[in-house]
Formats: C-alpha cells, structure tokens, sequence
C-alpha cells in the first residue's frame, strides 16, 4: 500500500482516499481533532477508585501537545484544534488539555461515562471493564467546525457525538482522516450501557472509502467487519498488551507491544491513536506509527486518567527517524 507524501486536495465522492499527511513542515500541519470532553468514574469493586477527566479528545491531544511541543512553542499555537463540547458543570477546565484547547459550552450537561472495571481480564483481547454513559452533551454538528483545511482529522467521539454529517465534513476539510470506531459503532441502553453496533448498518459505512484509517479495539473488531472494511480503508485492531494488527486490502501486520504495569486501561486506544497519527505527521512508516502508538499506549495504561509524560520517552523519536527510509512511506 502506497502512503502519498503530500496531500492531495481532490476528495471526490466514493474515492479510496490514501494517507496524505506531508512530512514537512509548516502551517498545512495543522490537524482537527474532533470528540467532547468528558467525566470518567472509575469503580472497582463496587467502589468508586477515581474521577478524572476523560473523553479520548483529552487523551488525544494529550499525546499531541507532549509530541509537538517545539512546533507549538514556534508557532505560538498548538499545531491542531479540538472541538469539543461540554456542559456549565464541567470540573476540568483548568486541567492542561482543555485549558490549551477549550471546549464549546453546552446548555446540555458534560458527557459522564462509569467504567466498572473486572478484577481480571481473562485474555488481553478480553474486555476489562463495562461502561455506561450517564450523561451526555449535545452532538457536534457539521456548523461547529472551523471552515478552513487542515492536514490530517481525528475523529474521536466517544458518546455518538460526531453525527455521520460532522464526519463527512471532516473528510471534505481534512487531507486524511483517522477514526477511532468507537464514535462509529457505539449504541446505548435505556440505562447508558454502552454496546455496538455492526459499522455497516451505520449511515457511517458509505464514508469508508475517503477515511484513511479505522482503528478499533479488540473488542470493536467484530463490529468493524474486518475483511470488508480493509478494502475500503486501513484496520488497526489493538490488541491490549499485546500490541496491535494493521490490515490492509492485500497485506497484514502485527506490531509488537511495549512492556507496562497497567494501572488504569482508560485512554489506552486514544493514545494509540494520536500516537499512530503523530508517527505519520513525523514521516513513518504505517508500521513503525503503529510501534509509537503501542508505545503511547503502554504509557497511558502506566497511569491514572490523563498521562503525563517525561520528555526522555519522547527520544523514540529519534530513534524512529533513523528508520526512516525517505519521504514516500511504503507499508
Ligand atoms: N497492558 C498493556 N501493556 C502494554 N501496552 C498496552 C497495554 N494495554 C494497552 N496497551 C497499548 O494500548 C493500545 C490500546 O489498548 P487496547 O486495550 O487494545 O485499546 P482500548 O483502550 O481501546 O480498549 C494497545 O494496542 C497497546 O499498544
Ligand atoms: O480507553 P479508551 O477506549 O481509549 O477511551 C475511553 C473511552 O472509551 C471512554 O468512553 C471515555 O470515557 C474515556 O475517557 C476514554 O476516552
């Protein structure tokens, strides 16, 4: 498979989009991120074990601050923009995320998810915990994005708040657009119990072929349809501790994990993701984005809610780059 190096502006209808992210630099960098902010419970056991902040949004742009610091500090702004929304009873503001990237206040109450976490989780591809959504903030529509371009898009709704409308927006301002399934595929219960629902029953399924990439959870995988959805775009199932697989229509890889005393598995998959897609930004193969983002994932399950991370981690950079072949990345 064939990653272009530079965009491509043309975003016809139906067109099987490929990755173009440009490795240079400069102001067409600039990415969308694009999933609300939310209020984790965390409870184990019956008790409650944490409240942090949450939504992969957070999470995401998390990792891309901690990946972009220079480019942010040159250019007075963080490289890319989140649109996010909460309600006037959310308690993060100040928290680092969203004090650099501040959400759209909302009449509706911030989205709140409980995690109920199982003691065990049988295998690494096993679900260890089961969400409900208890509140939820008002969908991102098409009209709340900013009407420019921007290099690469992620959307990463965690409560069903990319509307399919907010998606295909996001496809015609974006060069490439990654998507986390899980703002796909979700479906909630009369009680918030978050289940799925299969991607080609969504009215999501006819924008495949202009996303370039779908990453998805174990757990999601099913849902996603591997096999059809790899000839419309690129599948990366994460596969927990036991790193991730990329599927693409006629080929295959598996990306070994990194090692980590899982603390807390929440965010795991947004960081990967931003990890995945900041390994593109900085030139890499599909395969060695896919290692910095099991390596942002294996950090994040390392800590408590939103991770922070030392500078040192960040010198994979280096040794990344050196891998790096030249500007045409080739998976
Ligand atoms: N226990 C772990 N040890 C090391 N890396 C992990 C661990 N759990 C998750 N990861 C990393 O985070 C990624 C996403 O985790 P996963 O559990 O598959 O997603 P999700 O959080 O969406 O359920 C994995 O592909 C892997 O890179
Ligand atoms: O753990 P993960 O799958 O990467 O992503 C999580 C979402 O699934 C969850 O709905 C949200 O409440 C968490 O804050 C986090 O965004």
């Amino acid at each position: 498979m064939l990653l272009a190096a530079e965009p491509d502006d043309a975003h016809e209808e139906g067109e099987n989009q490929q990755l173009l992210i440009t490795t240079k630099g400069g102001p067409g960098l600039e990415g969308l991120v694009v999933g609300s902010y939310c209020h984790d419970v965390l409870i184990r056991g019956g008790r409650v074990v944490g409240e942090t902040l949450g939504g992969a949004a957070a999470f995401v742009s998390n990792v891309l601050d901690a990946a972009s610091p220079q480019d942010a500090a040159l250019n007075g702004t963080a490289p890319f923009v989140v649109v996010a929304k909460v309600g006037h009873d959310f308690v993060y503001a100040s928290a680092p995320a969203p004090a650099r990237h501040p959400p759209l206040l909302c009449a509706s109450p911030t989205t709140s998810f409980h995690a109920q976490f199982s003691e065990t989780a049988a295998s690494a591809h096993a679900p260890d915990r089961e969400l409900r959504r208890v509140r939820a903030c008002d969908p991102i529509y098409p009209a709340d994005l900013p009407d420019r371009r921007f290099a690469y898009g992620l959307a990463v709704g965690v409560a069903g708040e990319v509307l399919p409308e907010t998606l295909e927006r996001m496809i015609r301002l974006c060069r490439a657009v990654l998507v986390d399934a899980q703002a796909l595929i979700r479906a909630f219960d009369g009680d918030g119990a978050v289940g799925h629902v299969a991607l080609d029953d969504t009215p999501y399924a006819r924008l495949l072929p202009r996303v370039a990439f779908v990453k998805a959870s174990s757990e999601e995988a099913p849902y996603v349809g591997v096999e059809t959805t790899r000839q419309r775009c690129c599948v990366i199932v994460t596969e927990g501790r036991d790193g991730c697989r990329l599927y693409w229509d006629g080929g295959e890889a598996r990306v070994a994990p990194f090692p980590a005393v899982q603390v807390d598995p929440t965010g795991a998959g947004d960081s990967f993701l931003a990890g995945f897609a900041t390994g593109l930004l900085w030139g890499l193969s599909a395969t060695d984005a896919a290692l910095l983002g099991n390596f942002f994932g294996a950090a994040a399950v390392s800590q408590v809610g939103v991770p922070t991370f030392h500078p040192k981690m960040l010198q994979l950079k280096k040794y990344l780059k050196r891998r790096q072949q030249n500007d045409i990345v080739r998976v």
